[in-house]
């Protein structure tokens, strides 16, 4: 299991505006003291601040779901990408092997191509095709290097009822036009940043009660790594986006909404590249930290509800 050396001290999580650090804030509460700074009192392009805060803080682990997530601006921002993708990774993992915290980190299913025909396990090789999936991906690696504790959870299309994410943009398109067009062609699976969350706080609760407050070390060497975590079952952005509209419209019937219209992903150019294949194999999560991620048509259904 993950035990780390630091036993005591609070969780430092990073990214609690956005989709996923918002759950985050949640779930991790009862694991102890969370210390969750903005981005204007911690702004991750600035890697004296990040030492700074964590030898103050002295976290025992360090949540760090806080990305550069604009895939497409990504592409003429390559710099910016890097700094908080890679850069402050980095320094995240020295910090935290020289303290003995643990770290958890969120990568993409965009480090891949795309182009293998079965969802990707974790030792598949990696290739991508955008500047938004190289930057995850030296982040990884950056990561594994730093001799730090540390679990990487890969994962694919976020939603929920906050944030900037595909579904609100779907369903608030769909409202203002009669025609959608949405590629059928990348595979996929929708993945609801609270069912992410609170996954980590289960493998935190359980990396804890294994390590039982001693200062054991070597059983990290075993769960260091990286991890595979999608919703269950898998879709198109087509799927999800037809899903999602039929599942409103059933909400909402007196509600006009745009009809939706799959269409191959070469009639939809953008500045990035995507994957034809984001699907993800999350076997190695299940065996090790026991746990199953919902399908995703049931979390959609629950953050429809909630919107
Ligand atoms: N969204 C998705 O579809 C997917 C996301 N992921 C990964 O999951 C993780 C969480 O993604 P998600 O919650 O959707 O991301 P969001 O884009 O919703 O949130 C990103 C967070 O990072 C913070 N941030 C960005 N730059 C800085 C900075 N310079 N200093 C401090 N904070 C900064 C943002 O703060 P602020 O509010 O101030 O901008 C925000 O809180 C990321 O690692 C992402 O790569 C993986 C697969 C899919
Ligand atoms: C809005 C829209 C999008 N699309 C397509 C474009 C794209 O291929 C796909 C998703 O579009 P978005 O730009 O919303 O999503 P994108 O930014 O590609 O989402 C990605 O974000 C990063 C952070 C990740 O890590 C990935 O897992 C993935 O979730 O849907 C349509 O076909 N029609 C539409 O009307």
């Amino acid at each position: 299991m993950i035990p780390t050396k630091t036993t005591t001290g609070p969780i430092l999580l990073t990214g609690a505006t956005g989709q996923v650090g918002g759950e985050l804030l949640n779930t991790l509460s009862p694991l102890g003291e969370v210390i969750a700074p903005l981005r204007s009192t911690l702004d991750l392009i600035n890697l004296q601040s990040i030492r700074d805060t964590i030898r103050t803080l002295r976290p025992r682990w360090i949540v760090n779901p806080a990305a550069y997530t604009a895939v497409d601006k990504a592409e003429t921002e390559p710099d910016l990408a890097y700094a908080i993708n890679r850069d402050a990774v980095r320094v995240i993992g020295e910090e935290a092997a020289t303290i003995g915290a643990g770290v958890i980190h969120f990568s993409t299913d965009y480090v891949f191509d795309g182009t293998g025909t079965k969802p990707y396990v974790e030792t598949d090789p990696t290739n991508p095709v955008s500047v938004y999936g190289a930057s995850k991906l030296a982040g990884e690696q950056t990561l594994a290097q730093s001799g730090a504790a540390h679990l990487i959870f890969r994962t694919s299309w976020v939603y929920g009822a906050r944030g900037k994410n595909f579904l609100l943009t779907i369903l608030k398109l769909a409202r203002e036009r009669e025609h959608l067009r949405v590629i059928g062609d990348q595979y996929g699976a929708p993945t609801w940043s609270r069912d992410l969350a609170q996954m980590t706080a289960h493998v935190i609760d359980q990396a804890e009660a294994a390590a039982n407050g001693q200062n054991l070390t070597a059983p990290l060497v075993d769960s260091s790594g990286v991890y595979h975590i999608s919703g269950a079952g898998e879709t198109t952005w087509y799927g999800f986006a037809a899903e999602a509209v039929r599942q409103q419209r059933e909400r909402e019937p007196g509600i006009r909404f745009a009809e939706i219209e799959a269409i191959p992903a070469t009639e939809y150019p953008l500045p990035a590249k995507r994957p034809a294949n984001s699907r993800l194999n999350c076997t190695k999560l299940q065996q090790r930290f026991n746990w199953r991620m919902p399908n995703w048509h049931e979390s959609l259904q629950k953050v429809l509800a909630e919107l």
